[in-house]
């Protein structure tokens, strides 16, 4: 299997853990390093933004003493600025953040970048690519939610995969370059849409811990059928 980096139609995967076993945290993370995870998509939800509660820095920073992998964090918080550096803090070398959740969006991914982290803006379903072309020269992703935001295991809203392209348009014509990373429901039949419409990098959760072959098969697959998209769209370009 070709690595990643050398691969010309790699799209990168970041499982999210929220599927997994939560009470052996850190074997799971070490069972998804070792199937190949290209980073760890750490969702972090604060019970406001959105209707569930889950991990915080503390639980980030147990983890990155267990990893290697790049985290990138997943802030489902409203108005996240004083969380910021406590996931930089705690290993983040990533912190997404919601672009409705933030009443001075430009001013918070600004701080993630003075923090020392690289800076993500994640999109809900309803949220329109436009709401932040004023962000693109700040932000290395964005991420195109696909489900509403709170849960893992919802069915992929194919609706709003047109986003994708939308937001690299926009991108291209402001001389910016980003990665669209694409976050619910992803699976084995839905990963082809998604990188066809341009994105490079897919957050995968409950698809991961349904597979009966298991994580490393899951992973592989989706993989797989993600190169063979981009290989089919012909675009093995940056786009
Ligand atoms: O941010 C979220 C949900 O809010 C996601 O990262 C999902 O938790 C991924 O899980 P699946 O949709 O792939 O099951
Ligand atoms: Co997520």
């Amino acid at each position: 299997m070709p690595t990643p980096a050398a691969d010309a139609v790699a799209v990168e995967i970041a499982p999210s853990i929220l599927g997994a076993d939560l009470g052996r945290l850190s074997d799971e993370v070490a069972v998804l390093e070792a199937a190949g995870a290209d980073r760890l998509h750490l969702d972090v939800m604060d019970g406001r933004f959105v209707p569930n509660i889950t991990l915080g820095p503390d639980v980030v920073a147990s983890l990155r003493d267990r990893s290697r992998m790049p985290f990138e964090a997943h802030l489902m918080v409203e108005e996240p600025d004083h969380l910021l550096g406590r996931f930089v803090e705690a290993g983040c070398q990533r912190v997404v953040v919601h672009a409705e959740a933030c009443r001075h969006l430009h001013r918070t991914l600004a701080t993630v970048a003075e923090l020392g982290a690289q800076a993500g803006v994640a999109l809900n379903p309803a949220t329109p690519a436009s709401s932040i072309q004023h962000v693109l020269k700040l932000v290395d992703l964005v991420l195109v939610m696909t489900v509403n935001p709170g849960f893992g295991g919802q069915r992929h809203l194919a609706s709003i995969v047109p986003k994708v392209g939308q937001v690299l348009d926009l991108a291209d014509r402001a001389g910016q370059s980003v990665q669209v990373e694409v976050d619910g429901g992803i699976a084995l039949d839905t990963v082809g849409p998604v990188v066809r419409a341009g994105a490079r990098a897919v957050v995968v959760g409950s698809a991961l811990y349904r597979h009966p072959g298991g994580v490393v098969a899951a992973i592989e697959e989706i993989r797989e059928a993600a190169r063979a998209a981009r290989r089919i769209a012909g675009t093995v370009g940056p786009r």
